[in-house]
Formats: structure tokens, sequence, C-alpha cells
């Protein structure tokens, strides 16, 4: 593609050398804010199924789809074109049409917000995303643990209780569709919000990362396939925990020509913890940048100006 490659680090998380595995994270979360993970415990045919069901759910007219547009509980349905992110240059929409999955994925009947597309014609749609949800979730709790120890807290100190994490996956087309705002990428350049996202792609390139957001000209590097490893980034959030010692990278997905699938899984904290600069992160020289806030303020506070959706 005519862009460098990223030479981002490969975390086992089979590896009994924790100390070692948490250096690496370290290291890798300083320097680009992404990763790799092998051996990450999903299993290659849940992988392929979610796959297989997302691309019989996305093959679908458009009117079937919209059937399920996004609620007020930003699960279900988004066209292309529809989500603005507020990084990107010029306001110009996503190419990329995804499904949004929430928790009540575990029988919480308190929080039915999820929509479902029709179990006549989807009868493994529903029990293949929960699966996935539920190992992607175990995944998570494993790097968030790895995590916590390079920053010197408590293996636990992340909690994740899954009440505001999504499972997404997306599809590109391919082609380059009419678009109202004139985009022509995939994914426009973006940093995500929460804390962490698993990223797993049907191997299509496209993904690029921007270490230097503020460097002109913008130096974009490919992130390249591994067969069978997960692309691991933390988000907003857990950049502004760690005092910017952490980084939340710019990110874009190029159309290459080519149909593309992939699977984002973004992970966030408890709503109700408090996000106060982590004590490793900060000295008397190097003071707290951003007042505490709670999780749950944060996350509306973004979505509000991410989607233009009444
Ligand atoms: O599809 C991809 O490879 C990346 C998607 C992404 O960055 C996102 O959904 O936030
Ligand atoms: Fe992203």
């Amino acid at each position: 593609m005519g862009h460098a490659s990223a030479a981002l680090p490969v975390i086992d998380l089979a590896s009994p050398d924790i100390g070692a595995a948490t250096k690496s994270i370290r290291q890798a979360l300083v320097d680009y804010g992404f990763f790799y993970v092998i051996n990450h415990g999903i299993d290659d045919a849940l992988m392929k199924s979610v796959y297989a069901e997302s691309a019989s759910f996305f093959q679908q007219p458009m009117e079937e789809k919209m059937a399920l547009h996004k609620n007020s509980s930003h699960r279900g349905y988004i066209p292309p074109d529809f989500e603005g992110f507020e990084a990107d240059a010029g306001g110009k929409g996503d190419l990329l049409e995804c499904f949004h999955i929430g928790s009540g994925v575990d029988g919480d009947s308190k929080n039915p917000v999820n929509q479902w597309p029709p179990a006549e014609r989807f009868p493994y749609w529903k029990e293949t995303m929960k699966s996935y949800y539920q190992c992607a979730m175990g995944t998570s709790k494993r790097i968030l643990s790895l995590i916590a120890l390079s920053l010197d807290l408590d293996a636990e100190f992340f909690k994740p209780d899954g009440s505001e994490t999504i499972l997404r996956p997306i599809h590109y087309s391919g082609r380059a569709i009419e678009s109202k705002h004139g985009s022509d990428h995939g994914a426009n350049a973006h940093t995500d919000y929460g804390m962490l996202t698993l990223l797993s792609t049907d191997g299509t390139p496209g993904l690029q990362i921007c270490r230097d957001k503020d460097g002109r000209p913008q130096l974009w590097e490919d992130v390249h396939h591994i067969d069978g490893a997960l692309v691991v980034n933390i988000g907003d959030l857990l950049e502004r925990w760690t005092n910017n010692v952490y980084r939340s990278t710019l990110h874009r997905v190029l159309m290459v020509g080519k149909e593309r699938y992939s699977v984002a899984f973004f992970v966030w904290p408890s709503p109700d913890m408090m996000v106060t600069c982590i004590e490793s992160c900060c000295s008397e020289a190097n003071p707290p940048r951003y007042p505490p806030i709670r999780s749950d303020e944060y996350l509306e506070q973004r979505l509000t100006s991410t989607y233009k959706y009444k």
C-alpha cells in the first residue's frame, strides 16, 4: 500500500512470564497505543461463525437492515455515512456499516435494549454473538489485568462489568458509495473513546495508525494482519486515566477496492467508576492534566458529540 508497516509488539497471553508480558505491554502502550495478542483464547471456529453471521446480515437489502436501526440505547444497525467522528477533518461520514450489541446478552432483564435480527431467518445470530461477547470479555479482562499490573495497580483494578461494553461487527463494501459528505475512507481518522478495544479483521488490508496526530504531514503506518492474532488498542478514557502516559492512537481504515469485514469489541469500566489520574502516572513535576470524571459521564459526553441521531 506504499506505507511503512507498524512494528507492533506481539503479546502472548499464554506466556507464563507475566513480568515480561507486563513490560512489553507498557512499552507498546507508551510507543504505539496498539499491540497484537496471540493465544487469546477465542476459538477459531467461533470467530468464523461470527464472520458468517455478520456477512449474512449485512448482505440483506437496506430496508431489512434499517428495520433494526440503532435505538436510543445506541444498539442496532448503523448504515454507511451515519457516524461523524469528531477527529475527522471535515465532518465526513464513514463508509462502513455496523451493528452494535451491548450487555443484556448475559440475560440481564433490567437492560433489554439489544435488537436482534429475526430468529426465523437468523437462527444462530444471537447465540453466536452472545458467545463471542462472553469470550471477548474474558480475553479483555486478562489484558486489562496485565495493563493494571503495568501501572503498578492491583490486577483487578479496572473491573469492567460489561454494562457499557459494545460488540460491533463491521462491513466495508469496498465500493466508493455516493456519500453526502464526500468521504472516501471506510473509517475516517479517529481515536476510540473507551478503555480497551479488541479488533479482529478478515485479513483484508486497510487499517492504519498515525502515531503523531499533530505531525505534518501526518505519517500513516499499515497495521498488517497476523493470522490468529487480535489487534488491541486503548481508547481516550485510558489515555486520560494514565495522564497521557499511555496513548490513544489515531487510526483509520482505507478502502482498498475490496470488501472487508471486521469485528470490534469496545470495553468500558463500570459506569460509576471514577476516572482519577493513576498514581504511578503523575508526580509533582508531572501533575494530573484532567479533573476526575465518572466513566458514564465521560461516555455520555462523547456519544452526544458523535452521533447526529435525535
Ligand atoms: O475495522 C477496523 O479495522 C477498525 C474499526 C475501528 O477502528 C473502530 O470500529 O473503531
Ligand atoms: Fe477505532
